[in-house]
Order: C-alpha cells, then sequence, then structure tokens
C-alpha cells in the first residue's frame, strides 16, 4: 500500500532504519552544538520551527534548564537576538522570565535605542517574544510596536529574500502559528546551511513525509470510514459534508504522531458540532431546536420518540460517539466521563438555542452578552473536554471538576475562535448565517456605522484574548503539556478555518491540507 501511495522512494523498513539513523545523528550533534549554549538556543529554535522538537524533548529540557540557572546572564552583555531568543524559548517551556530583560535595550527616554533599528535578526527575534506577552506587559507591547514598525521601514531596502523572510515573519510569528505548516517555508530560507543545519533538514524532510503518511492512512482507514458508516451525510442532507476538514482540528491541535487514536476520537465530536450546528443554523424550526435542546439536557433515550425523524438519527450517532468515547477513556484511563461529555453537548445546545431565539425574535444582544454566549457556541468546550479524557492525562477530580467548568484555557481559546468567526461572517455587511455576530452587536451598541472600526475593536480583542491564552499555557496550570499545547494550536489553526476570500472560499486552509495532507516534501 505504501508503494501505491508512492510516498516512500524505499522499503518503508529502510525508510524506518534511515530515519533512526538520522535522528540519531541529530541528537549527537545537539549534544555536541549544545556545549556552547547560545548555539544550542538557536538549535532548539531550528528544531521547533522545523516541527521536529518532539523527537528532542528530553534534551531540549536540560538545556533549557541549564540556561534558565544562568538566565540572569542573559540580561547583560547579551545581543537583542541572544535574549529574545532566550526569553522566547524559556518562556515557550513555561519558565518564569521576566519581560524587564528588555530594559536594557531602552534609552534614558523609555524608547527602545535608535542604534537597534539596523539589527535585522534581533528585530524580527524581539518581535517573535513580543508574542508571548500577557495583560500588563507593556514593555512588550512597545516591543511589538518598535520591531513591527521598523522591520516594514526596512522592508523596501532589503533583497527578494530578506523581504520574504521578515514579512513571513511579521505575517506568521512562531508562536501563534501552526509549526509544521510553516515548516516548509522555514526549509527552504536556509542559505550556506551549516553542518547540523543540514542533518536536521534532512530529518525534517522525512519526518514530514512520515507524518503526511500516517494523516493518510488514518484518515482514509478509520476517519473517513467512520463518516460514511454513520449515513449522517445521506440522512441529513442539509448539514455541511466535510469529514477532511474536520479532520484537520485535530491534525494541527495533536501533532505528536504518537496521538493518532486521539485525532481520530475527536474528529467525531468535532463532526457533531458542525452538523447540530447546521441544525441550529440551517433547518431546525425554533419548536424542533428547543424540543433537540431538551433531549441533550435529558439525555434519555426514551424522550428521543417526540423529535422528528432527522433529530433522532443525529442524537442516536452522538449518544453512540458519547458512550464510545466514553468506554474507551474508562477502559485506557480509568475514568468514566460519561456525565462530563454529556454536559458539554447539553450547553453547547443551550447556547445554540439562546441564539436561534435572537435571530427569531430579531433581537440583538449587548455585545458582552453575546460574547459570553458565542464562547460557549464556539464549541471549544465540546472539543477541549474531549480533548482532555482522551489524553488521559491528570485526571483527577479536582481537574475534572475544572474542565467541566469552563476554565480560562477554554474560554480564551473560544473567544479567539468565536471573534475571528464573526470577522470572517462579517466581511459583507449582510449577514447570511443565521447566528448573529460579535461586529453587529457591537455597531448596534456603540452607534458604530462603520464595519472596520468594529472589525478593528473585535482585532484588539483577539489580541487581548491571546494575551489571556499565554498566561493559562505559560504559567504553571494544572494541565499537561499535551493539552496545552493542543489549546495553543487551535488557536493557531483558527485563522486558517476563517480567513475566506471574496468568493467564500478558504484560500490558506486548502493550502494547509495540500501541504499536510497530499504534497510530499521533495
Ligand atoms: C475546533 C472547533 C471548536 C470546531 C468547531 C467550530 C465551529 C463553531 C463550527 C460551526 O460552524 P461555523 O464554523 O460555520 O461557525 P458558525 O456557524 O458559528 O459561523
Amino acid at each position: 500500500m505504501e508503494r501505491e501511495i508512492g510516498l516512500f522512494d524505499l522499503s518503508k523498513d529502510d525508510f524506518c532504519v534511515k530515519h533512526e539513523q538520522k535522528l540519531k545523528e541529530a541528537k549527537r550533534m545537539l549534544r555536541k552544538v549544545g556545549e556552547n549554549p547560545l548555539e544550542g538556543l538557536v538549535m532548539i529554535d531550528n528544531l521547533q520551527r522545523l516541527g521536529i522538537d518532539y523527537h528532542f524533548q528530553e534534551e531540549i529540557e536540560a538545556l533549557l534548564q541549564s540556561q534558565y540557572m544562568k538566565s540572569n546572564a542573559t540580561t547583560l552583555g547579551y545581543d537583542l537576538y541572544e535574549v529574545s531568543t532566550c526569553f522566547r524559548l524559556l518562556r515557550q517551556e513555561g519558565y518564569n522570565v521576566p519581560a524587564d530583560v528588555f530594559n536594557n535595550f531602552k534609552d534614558k527616554k523609555g524608547k527602545f535605542k535608535p542604534e537597534l533599528n539596523a539589527d535585522m535578526r534581533g528585530l524580527m527575534s524581539l518581535y517573535e517574544a513580543s508574542q508571548l506577552s500577557i495583560e500588563g506587559e507593556d514593555i512588550l507591547d512597545q516591543a511589538a510596536d518598535f520591531s513591527t514598525r521598523v522591520l516594514n521601514g526596512l522592508m523596501p531596502h532589503l533583497s527578494h529574500h530578506q523581504a520574504r523572510v521578515v514579512s513571513n515573519t511579521l505575517g506568521n510569528p512562531h508562536h501563534k502559528s501552526l509549526a509544521r505548516f510553516m515548516a516548509r517555508d522555514f526549509l527552504s530560507d536556509y542559505t550556506n546551511p551549516s553542518e547540523w543545519e543540514n542533518v536536521l533538514q534532512e530529518l525534517a524532510k522525512m519526518d514530514f513525509n512520515m507524518v503526511q503518511f500516517t494523516h493518510q492512512k488514518k484518515y482514509f482507514k478509520y476517519q473517513s470510514k467512520w463518516w460514511k458508516d454513520t449515513g449522517l451525510a445521506s440522512e441529513l442532507r442539509f448539514a455541511r459534508d466535510q469529514p477532511l476538514k474536520w479532520y484537520m482540528w485535530p491534525m494541527a491541535a495533536l501533532t505528536d504522531p504518537r496521538f493518532s487514536e486521539q485525532r481520530v476520537e475527536l474528529t467525531k465530536p468535532i463532526s457533531f458540532i458542525y452538523l447540530i450546528d447546521d441544525i441550529f443554523d440551517v433547518y431546525g424550526t425554533l419548536e424542533e431546536l428547543t424540543l433537540f435542546t431538551e433531549v441533550v439536557n435529558r439525555w434519555e433515550l426514551g424522550a428521543v420518540e417526540q423529535l422528528p425523524e432527522y433529530m433522532k438519527i443525529c442524537f442516536k450517532a452522538l449518544d453512540d460517539i458519547t458512550n464510545h468515547i466514553a468506554y474507551k477513556v474508562y477502559r485506557e484511563h480509568g475514568w468514566n466521563p460519561i456525565d462530563s461529555l454529556r454536559r458539554t453537548w447539553a450547553s453547547l445546545c443551550n447556547a445554540f438555542l439562546v441564539e436561534a431565539k435572537w435571530f427569531d425574535s430579531g433581537h440583538l444582544p449587548k455585545p458582552e452578552e453575546y460574547l459570553k454566549n458565542g464562547v460557549i457556541s464556539s464549541g471549544v468546550h465540546v472539543v477541549l473536554v474531549h480533548m482532555f479524557f482522551l489524553l488521559g492525562h491528570n485526571i483527577t477530580k479536582q481537574n475534572v471538576n475544572l474542565v467541566n467548568d469552563n476554565p480560562g484555557i477554554v474560554t480564551s481559546t473560544a473567544t479567539i475562535l468565536r471573534l475571528w468567526d464573526d470577522l470572517g461572517s462579517a466581511k459583507d455587511e449582510n449577514q447570511d448565517g443565521k447566528d448573529g455576530s460579535y461586529v453587529q452587536c457591537y455597531m448596534k451598541e456603540n452607534n458604530c456605522s462603520s464595519v472596520d472600526t468594529a472589525r478593528k475593536q473585535v482585532i484588539h480583542m483577539i489580541s487581548q484574548a491571546w494575551k489571556s491564552l499565554n498566561k493559562e499555557c505559560l504559567s504553571p496550570n494544572p494541565f499537561s503539556p499535551a493539552f496545552t499545547k493542543g489549546s495553543l494550536n487551535i488557536a493557531r489553526m483558527v485563522p486558517l478555518m476563517y480567513s475566506y476570500d471574496d468568493k467564500q472560499n478558504l484560500p490558506v486552509l486548502e493550502e494547509y491540507m495540500k501541504s499536510m495532507f497530499y504534497d510530499k516534501l521533495p
């Protein structure tokens, strides 16, 4: 089968042996390069940007730990690139590094020093570091403004290649982008690669193709088959039928290839969010939607009889996947999550129903009220609750209560999704969706006649929500690294899912699918 798909030029066994050898070589290099701590940091940055850091977790932790011990030294005598890179890599891994390490780069008036204006590499690294800010860190806001302004000013004087690198950094900073999607570009940016860069490039290409193959195999063998077997696409013809798009969410969220079973399972609730969203937005009458919401809240199969046929089919299929996932979690992690799973579906339907009633009555709520409900109707709680249990990390009574109760990590990710979603649907002033948008509510509340002004406000709120998400993920929290990374990745995926062009297509998402699923790296 591998040969048929043509992913491997070698047999699968030979490919695995070669991959293993390359990995060993890269580990040797990291040990050698890591003897010089700053060069070690640059190598870690490369591993992360190439999406292969998951092979090196222990080595990376050891290197960062020793760098953290010396991190006072980073404030003195090191240049902007070194301090910014060190700051970002340490903070990313949860180390407590204060933002005032950047004070050394300010003059007496409190402004970033003008002599930094020519330091393109340092400015790009400063911009990257500024993306990890949390609320109240004004110096990082200033760093973002300063580096953006100076880098944009440098652009006309740069070579074509340099300008591309700078504009890519400004448009897709590492912390807010999906590393494996950006890896293709990063690979093509190497000029005169060093010995270790060569090894990493080769490893990254093999790894990329291997991961791509795994996704293809899992998708066609399990995901698309599961979706066909449910028969829902033909039973509910009014609903979207986009299983590959739905699979993109878990593929982006859980990047470690070892989580393939979790990705397959997580796609199931995601498919149902889209399906039920369409029932509420496109097809159901208010009376039917109210009945459906009641049934989901009570979750009694007996109550299903009062539903119209299409809703019965949907609820029974939802009950099947929920039982299936609960059983799997119980078998693997010893905790039965059925109550949490049912409760998150009930709150999603409750929120969808609130929107349906607003739409039906023509009532536009206040923006705060809309957003509070919209955070739930984003579906993020449903996704992250399932992800929490499927990963099975740190399942304790306390953490289950926390995750049931919409903790900050969930609400900030959900705010980012809800606001991006609404930016997309507010592109033209004629809303064609039936679920309103924050932009509309904001315009009404503030007597604002300009869509652009409202959109600017939404973009500002998205960056505030990112600061909250940073705070949740980059400071000590009860969740596992895989869960926090998964939440960050959902937030990183959002712009791809909601950047519509004028023809209502999603060109960046299409490019992502092509890159992650079909186009092999040469
Ligand atoms: C990973 C997650 C949370 C996936 C679900 C996203 C979502 C809200 C889908 C609903 O459809 P939509 O995107 O068309 O939204 P709406 O109907 O609100 O415009």
